[in-house]
């Protein structure tokens, strides 16, 4: 218990600097993603009943909505990892874009036999030598503020920091697009928003477009330029979010915002 507290303690230390840290190596170009009639059914089951939808390079969008509302069948199809039933979907300058997209999932799924460094280079794919993938590893790694935990086992990491290894690895291939499906679902309430800085920070640093599925209304407010409410396969509302970043937890002017966004997701 009592490492498990120290490890909290020194977490939250690290990063309650998150926000204040320098612009590190990495210089992405961002993909713009347009979306026109977008459909998917499984069988009888009409999931995503025409989407249609601009996100410009750079842009961070949150997509939120009821359980089973299509949030995560949406993001597999701008991943590629599932095809669309009928519309179209462009990446602005072709398929190499489409090649740079990445994700990050709720569970990190590092792989126990390799250490955090080597985690991170497998982001890098087949065809990289090792001395390059070694130091982007380690540049991705300072990004997420866990260089010191290179040489560690993926096992003796808490979950906060298992979850910021996906991160680099997703970093690694500097992605035009990262997509984010429920990153953050995992970790507790003081980590998660602790992650929250960081995916801020990370966003603002190196300017990838971020498309991020979350449950959290509260998250998507302080994350995203925009929220797309999704209900029973519909964009149900697109809300802008102006305010400037870094954002302040509970502020007048989020939670109003945040009201609005559970009112079109509930009713009430
Ligand atoms: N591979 C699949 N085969 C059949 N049905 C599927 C498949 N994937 C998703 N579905 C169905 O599509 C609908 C939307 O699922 P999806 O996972 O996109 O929702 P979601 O909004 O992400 O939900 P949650 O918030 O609970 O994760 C659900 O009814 C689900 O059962």
């Amino acid at each position: 218990m009592a490492f498990v507290m120290q490890e909290r303690f020194q977490e939250s230390a690290e990063e309650a600097e998150y926000g204040a840290r320098p612009t590190a190596a990495v210089q992405i170009g961002a993909v713009a993603i347009t979306l026109k009639g977008l459909e998917k059914s499984f069988g009888g089951n009409r999931v995503l009943r025409g989407i249609s939808l601009h996100i410009p390079a750079g842009q961070f969008v949150a997509v939120i909505g009821k359980s089973g509302c299509g949030k995560s069948t949406l993001l597999r199809i701008l991943m590629g990892l599932d095809a669309p039933t009928a519309g179209e979907l462009a990446f602005d300058s072709g398929s190499d874009a489409r090649e740079s997209a990445r994700i990050v999932f709720q569970e990190p799924r590092l792989l126990p036999w390799l250490t955090v460094a080597d985690n991170v280079a497998v982001g890098l794919g087949e065809g990289v030598d090792k001395g390059t993938a070694r130091s982007r590893a380690l540049s991705a790694l300072e990004e997420v503020q866990l260089a010191e935990k290179a040489g560690e086992w993926p096992a003796r990491l808490s979950g906060g920091q298992r979850q910021r290894v996906a991160l680099a690895r997703a970093l690694v291939s500097k992605p035009g697009v990262l997509a984010l499906d429920e990153p953050l679902g995992a970790l507790d309430a003081l980590t998660r928003i602790s992650m929250q800085q960081l995916l801020s920070r990370v966003w603002r640093e190196l300017g990838f477009t971020a498309v991020l599925v979350t449950h959290d209304v509260s998250e998507a407010v302080h994350l995203a330029d925009r929220v797309i409410v999704l209900d029973e396969g519909r964009v149900a509302l697109d809300l802008a979010i102006p305010q400037s970043h870094p954002r302040r937890h509970g502020s007048p002017e989020l939670a109003e915002l945040e009201g609005r966004l559970l009112h079109a997701i509930l009713g009430t």
